[in-house]
């Protein structure tokens, strides 16, 4: 609908923009947003579809985003365009998967200075799996580096796409984007759908909006939604009447109806989280319809406990983890107890940013205040009475007398590189215990390393690694290929003798030694001194591997300023008072966050 007039279906298109990251999708985004005037030039800024404050401070996009534009061809003639733009780490591909499967075609966007990377190719087969309209774009032809010829190579050498047609463009600069806006209406097929039958919609996407309660993203495959309709999410049975409907135009802007082959959102009075699931079909109250094929289940890989500092909050933590959930469900959470740290959750990710960033919502969007303890893949262990545990968390390890075997995750690491750096990342995979399966020339410049890989060895620092060895050029690709037996022991961290739950961690038995060492010493550096001696071991089992000290404090912070200067005296209390927010007392001793993430260091 524009101007109160319906667009036929034959005039809209449903695209996503995808690319490895940063590529220039949310610039390439802008553009589109500017060229089509759904944002003047004054309202302009940039990665416009970045809607958190985290996605623009990173300049990462992490939540995939719907926008309507309309794009006039032809004096009269009017095409409806939905794009869905995505995000590029490898974290949040659910997030693509479930985008894609809204469009009918996708915009694959490749820097001309950087190639083919892990990402790109990913990608591309979940655009396959979605039997979408590929449309290469080549993106930053305005950088001197840039080769398009080369670039053009890999798109057909290593993708296996046509790319003589491939369009040349620099999102930056603005050119080639009409081209673009051709290429969407020419090449990529309108939705199909009939707007007359009874509703089916997909939801792709739910959150929950302070105002409106739970907002849902839907493609309509079937019939139309308006305010007023009684409807029914397929999978709990539950009914709703449609409060509101729209399209990200990109502000939210109301509209009478959507219909068959569109991309909007809906409000209907919602109020709890679950009630919208992410893959459900929505339909009308009274209809008998087959549910859409939703998503495939996305099962988190890496966990780590999530607490509050003051464990007064948890109600509060607890709520918030409960909404945050409804808009990332490729996150998972269980009440956990730690002697430690109290009430918190044992949540799990898809990777150590995805972790970051669920952290730092909770605390933004929610207001609170949190300790989260070292991620740990999820082990099995097969103990002598023939049981079999699952652990994700290390506190929970057994006796090791009653263990007969552990076995831990394995992936197949593909990693993308130009040659002159691939010493340095065979180095880093032997050190992380990786055993070299293949290397493969793309092209005579680039190089394909396949590697299997223990994955907590990648969840830790393997990625910052990968980048910096190779100055960002590496980039990487994985895929479970299951569980291995290995030599693996629970190392105990005490401090004045107490063992601390939150900070114990699983080791392979032969770095043990070195990593206790190591981890002491950190350790040792990030807890501020007390008024009191403290003593920090590496244990295993009953057997001390390291030990470092702490000296006491001897004088009274304030004895300094004994006597005169009150407001020195002040902000001394002040600044310590700062210091102390993100502190967890176990038993007498201050514990910093750091401390719980000192094992990412080391
Ligand atoms: N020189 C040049 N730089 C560009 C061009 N397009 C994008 N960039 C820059 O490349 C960087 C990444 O661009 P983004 O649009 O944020 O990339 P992205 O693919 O959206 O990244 P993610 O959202 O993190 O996946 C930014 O610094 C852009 O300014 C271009 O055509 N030419």
């Amino acid at each position: 609908m524009k101007d109160g007039k319906i667009i036929p279906q034959e005039k809209i298109r449903n695209f996503s923009i995808i690319a490895h990251i940063d590529h220039g999708k949310s610039t390439l985004a802008d553009r589109l947003l500017e060229i089509t005037g759904a944002v003047s030039e004054r309202e302009m800024r940039e990665q416009y579809l970045d809607r958190l404050d985290l996605e623009r401070e990173r300049g990462i996009t992490i939540k995939a985003q719907a926008v309507r534009l309309y794009y006039e061809r032809k004096k009269g003639e009017v095409y409806q365009l939905n794009l869905i733009d995505t995000p590029g780490h490898v974290d949040f591909s659910y997030e693509v998967s479930r985008a894609l499967s809204a469009c009918e075609g996708a915009l694959l966007v490749v820097d001309a200075s950087q190639g083919v990377e892990a990402q790109t190719l990913a990608n591309v087969y979940l655009a396959l799996e979605n039997n979408l309209e590929i449309i290469p774009v080549i993106n930053k032809i305005d950088l001197p580096q840039a080769d398009v010829e080369k670039t053009k190579r890999e798109i057909e050498e290593i993708i296996g796409l046509p790319a003589e047609d491939a369009l040349l463009v620099s999102a930056k600069q603005g050119i080639g984007i009409k081209e673009v806006l051709e290429a969407i209406v020419e090449k990529i097929p309108p939705p199909k759908g009939e707007r007359d039958a009874p509703l089916r919609a997909l939801v792709f996407d739910s959150w929950y909006d302070s105002y409106l309660g739970v907002v849902v993203l839907v493609r309509i495959v079937e019939g139309k939604l308006y305010p007023g309709q009684k409807i029914r999410f397929l999978s709990t049975g539950k009914t709703f009447e449609v409060t509101k409907v729209g399209v990200f135009a990109p502000e939210a802007t109301t509209l009478d109806a959507l219909y068959a082959g569109e991309v909007g959102f809906i409000a209907a009075s919602i109020k709890e989280v679950r009630d919208a699931k992410i893959g459900d079909t929505i339909t009308e109250a009274s209809a008998q319809v087959e549910a859409l094929p939703g998503f495939k289940e996305i099962k988190p890989v890496v966990f780590a406990g999530i607490f509050p500092v003051d464990s007064d909050d948890f109600p509060e933590l607890k709520e918030a983890i409960e909404k945050l959930w409804l808009n990332d469900p490729a996150f998972s959470y269980e009440v956990e107890t730690s002697a430690a740290l109290g009430f918190g959750f044992r949540c799990g990710f898809q990777g150590l940013l995805h972790m970051e960033i669920v952290q730092e919502r909770l605390e933004r969007e929610f207001k609170l205040n949190l300790i989260s303890t070292a991620p740990s893949v999820k082990y099995r262990v097969r103990l002598r009475n023939g049981k079999e545990l699952e652990i994700e968390n290390p506190a929970e390890w057994p006796d090791p007398g009653t263990i007969e075997e552990v076995l831990e995750p394995y992936i197949q690491a593909e990693i993308y590189t130009p040659k002159e750096y691939l010493g340095a990342l065979i180095n880093l995979c032997e050190e992380k215990r990786g055993i070299q399966k293949e290397i493969k020339y793309l092209t005579p410049e680039r190089i394909v390393l396949i590697y299997e890989l223990p994955f907590s060895e990648v969840v830790m620092d393997f990625y910052d690694k990968l980048k910096s060895l190779s100055r960002g050029y590496a980039s990487l690709d994985y895929q479970f290929i299951g569980y291995r037996p290995s030599d693996l022991v629970k190392m105990d961290i005490l401090i004045n003798k107490q063992p601390v739950d939150a900070l114990s961690l699983i080791v392979h038995r032969e770095k043990a030694y070195y990593r206790g060492r190591d981890l002491v010493s950190k350790l040792k550096e990030v807890i501020p001194r007390q008024l009191f001696e403290v003593i920090i071991q590496a244990a295993i089992g009953s057997k001390i591997i390291a030990r470092e000290r702490i000296a006491p404090l001897r004088k009274d912070v304030l004895a300094k300023c004994y006597g005169g200067d009150v407001t020195r005296k002040k902000k001394l209390l002040e600044k310590q008072k700062e210091g102390k927010k993100r502190l967890k007392s176990i038993g007498q001793v201050e514990i910093p966050q750091e401390a719980f993430l000192a094992v990412l260091k080391i």
